[in-house]
């Protein structure tokens, strides 16, 4: 069976999405894996199906590279909102899309019949230490100490719909990446996995992260990651609640704005290619 596809990214996190809308995509699980290999498929940090909500303009779900289903997906809800509204299948500047950790609002900045950025109400901050979920015998993981192959780091940990795990270091340049993120996603501290973000503060209100994502490995971006980071950062003392946080990813910038009872993010939303593929 032939589908089409279309290739999106927000920051250089980028997926393949489906829509689904008026036809279904069977074992998403199975095509995650195959299609976003960067060698034998698409290419992508995962995939995303676009599909009917009953309470909602439309629902997303998104599913990592290795196949896992994640909550809620801050880099690629701003591209299903700039493909339902290209598309004409939602024609709002101001829409809910449904999601497995609740219902976003998102705001479109337009020009003409495009969409150059998108703001979306991430929701509350998590911080509950069993319920993001850690196994930490405390009511909140704020910098904590916590051992990751020998070494100890210091660590706070916060759910913006998924589980994330925020380190500020001197520097992220030079950090090997790929042998630690590993060791922070499958840590017997994180009984879901985890996804790690490694923060330096540049200055107030300016970071700069590299993340480690959970069934991803080391993307460009991440949204939620990066809400999570500026919660960190405020509770941690280096930015201050209600200002625009830059925050600088392998794949550009967001704009983050914790608010107290509620994140606000805001970056751009870029198509690729379209394309179809035999499945
Ligand atoms: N890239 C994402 C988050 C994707 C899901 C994550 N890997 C998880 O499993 O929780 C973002 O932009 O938020």
């Amino acid at each position: 069976m032939k589908r089409s596809f279309v290739k999106m990214q927000g920051c250089g996190n980028d997926y393949i999405y489906f829509d689904c809308l008026e036809e279904e995509l069977p074992q998403p699980e199975k095509w995650s894996r195959k299609l976003s290999d960067r060698h034998f498929g698409i290419g992508g940090d995962g995939i995303v199906l676009i599909c009917p909500s009953e309470t909602a303009d439309a629902k997303m779900r998104m599913f990592n590279a290795d196949g896992s289903e994640g909550k809620m997906c801050g880099n690629a809800i701003r591209c299903v909102g700039k493909y339902l509204y290209e598309s004409g299948a939602v024609p709002k500047k101001d829409m809910w899309i449904e999601t497995l950790s609740g219902i976003k609002r998102l705001i479109l900045t337009t020009s003409g019949s495009q969409v150059l950025s998108v703001t979306v109400d991430m929701g509350s901050p998590i911080l509950g230490a069993s319920e993001i979920p850690t196994l930490f015998n405390l009511d909140t993981v704020l910098d904590h100490p916590l051992k990751v192959n020998g070494q100890e780091y210091r660590v706070t940990c916060v759910s913006m719909g998924n589980p994330h795990c925020v380190v500020f270091l001197n520097e992220v340049e030079s950090l090997p990446i790929v042998t630690i993120g590993p060791q922070f996603e499958n840590h017997s501290m994180f009984p879901e996995r985890i996804n790690t973000e490694f923060i330096h503060v540049i200055r107030r209100n300016e970071l700069r992260m590299r993340v480690w994502e959970r069934g991803s490995g080391e993307t460009w971006a991440c949204g939620t990651g990066a809400c999570a980071a500026v919660v960190a950062a405020v509770l941690n003392g280096y930015c201050d609640e209600g200002a625009d946080v830059t925050v600088h990813l392998n794949g550009g910038d967001l704009i983050i704005r914790d608010v107290g009872e509620t994140v606000w993010m805001t970056g751009a939303a870029v198509k690729v290619f379209e394309g179809t593929v035999e499945l």
